[in-house]
């Protein structure tokens, strides 16, 4: 196999058919089931998304409301992901606590199925599953960042929407609706985009007909990198570091003679922007307001303006969803499994595709190493 036939991290490599999603570059679009995403985030609750995304059509209002009724069964933390939370020192990070909460959550559930031969679930049970997930993310995720503030676990309200419920159990206090909306939006343009990394690693395990909590584990492991959903907490670090819009262009001088790279900014498939970050930029311009904080907005503006004219590359969508999530108060740790609670709906739509169409996935590789040799002197 010559050179020019490898392509190094699958660039532009077309591997399967998916109707999840549609990522259009030159167009600069984003469809969900045929829907624009900005539609979706404008007008939809999460749980529709979530639903859509499952099923391939908006739920009408009773298949709404069955699901928000199935979602607030599953809300709270389990004794067992409690006590397993708990086992972990403070100073682990939210995405590993995360990924536990996970795989206890399969574990438990997975418990009586016996053999491996049983564990890629029938697509009822998978259903089931993804729908329990989605649920109980939220409660882990505000649990783990109240444990590191030193505070209380905060029941679910029954009476509270996804969203508000979410900010509920973090902070203990109702959110503002413009608070719950720019939220609300986050979560839906962060629900899904077609073959990403954690997607793909998440395909990858189900293609081994694996199960998908499995699946979902490894999903967690490959969005922690910087290089993927670990960005919007870089971001954050980023932004403190250089403090105020003032210091941006002595800081990117610095930083591009050291040749770092800027997270938040790039992206693998688009090129000229990232479909989803105007309609994010709007929400965190809500709570620039909402919050009062110009300086953010300030900061924002010229590092991405400094960035594009020097580089030429765009920001994607963690460069807004970080800033936005501070100033909603999360702790910047807590960025990335916000990510999580988002995108464990995309990858489950993804997993339940792959399994319903499955080829086991497994490339091939051009060897370089060492020619064939032997041992000298035959076996020991
Ligand atoms: C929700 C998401 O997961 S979106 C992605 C979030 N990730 C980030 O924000 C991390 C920062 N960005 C990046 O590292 C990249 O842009 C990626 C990984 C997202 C995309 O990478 P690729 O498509 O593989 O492009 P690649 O990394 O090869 O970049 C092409 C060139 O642009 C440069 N470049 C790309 N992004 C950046 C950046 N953020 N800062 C500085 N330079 C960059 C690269 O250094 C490279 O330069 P070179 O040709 O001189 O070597
Ligand atoms: O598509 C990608 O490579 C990364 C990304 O933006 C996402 O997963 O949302």
């Amino acid at each position: 196999m010559s050179e020019t036939e490898i392509k190094k991290g699958l660039a532009g490599v077309v591997v399967d058919y998916t109707a999840v999603s549609k990522v259009n570059p030159e167009s600069n679009s984003l469809l969900y089931r045929g829907y624009p995403v900005q539609e979706l985030a404008a007008t939809q609750p999460f749980e529709a998304v979530a639903y859509l995304l499952w099923n391939g059509e908006l739920p009408t209002a009773q298949q709404l409301a069955e699901l928000r009724t199935e979602e607030r069964k599953h809300r709270a933390l389990t004794e067992q992901v409690r006590a397993a939370i708990d086992l972990l020192p403070l100073e682990a990070h939210p995405m590993d606590e995360v990924r536990t909460a996970v795989s206890v959550i399969g574990a438990v559930d997975m418990g009586g199925s016996g053999s491996v031969l049983d564990a890629s679930g029938s697509p009822e049970q998978n259903l089931q599953r993804s729908i329990q997930l989605y649920a109980a993310l939220p409660a882990i995720v505000a649990y783990g960042q109240r444990r590191r503030r030193g505070l209380e676990l905060i029941e679910p309200r029954d009476d509270l929407d996804y969203s508000a419920n979410f900010l509920w159990m973090a902070f203990g206090e109702e959110a503002d609706p413009v608070v719950i909306d720019a939220f609300n939006r986050s979560m839906i343009l962060y629900a899904e985009h077609s073959f990403n990394a954690s997607t793909f690693a998440a395909r990858v395990i189900t293609s081994t007909l694996s199960d998908l909590y499995s699946a979902v584990v490894g999903a967690i492991g490959a969005l922690k990198g910087p290089l993927h959903g670990g960005a919007n907490e870089a971001v954050l670090h980023i932004m403190n570091e250089i403090g105020s819009a003032d210091n941006v262009e002595a800081w990117l001088d610095k930083a591009l003679a050291e040749k770092r790279k800027i997270m938040g900014f790039g992206h693998r498939v688009y090129k000229n922007g990232d479909s989803r970050v105007p309609t994010m930029k709007a929400a965190l311009d809500t709570l620039v307001e909402h919050y009062d904080r110009p300086d953010v907005a300030e900061l924002y503006s010229k590092l991405e303006s400094e960035f594009v004219a020097r580089k030429g590359i765009y920001p994607n969508l963690d460069y807004p969803s970080g800033p936005a999530y501070s100033l909603i108060g999360f702790d910047t740790l807590t960025f990335t499994p916000l990510f999580i609670a988002a995108r464990v709906t995309g990858w489950t739509a993804h997993i339940m595709e792959q399994a319903a169409s499955n080829a086991l996935i497994r490339p091939l590789s051009a060897y370089n190493g060492v020619e064939e040799r032997h041992v000298e002197g035959g076996q020991a």
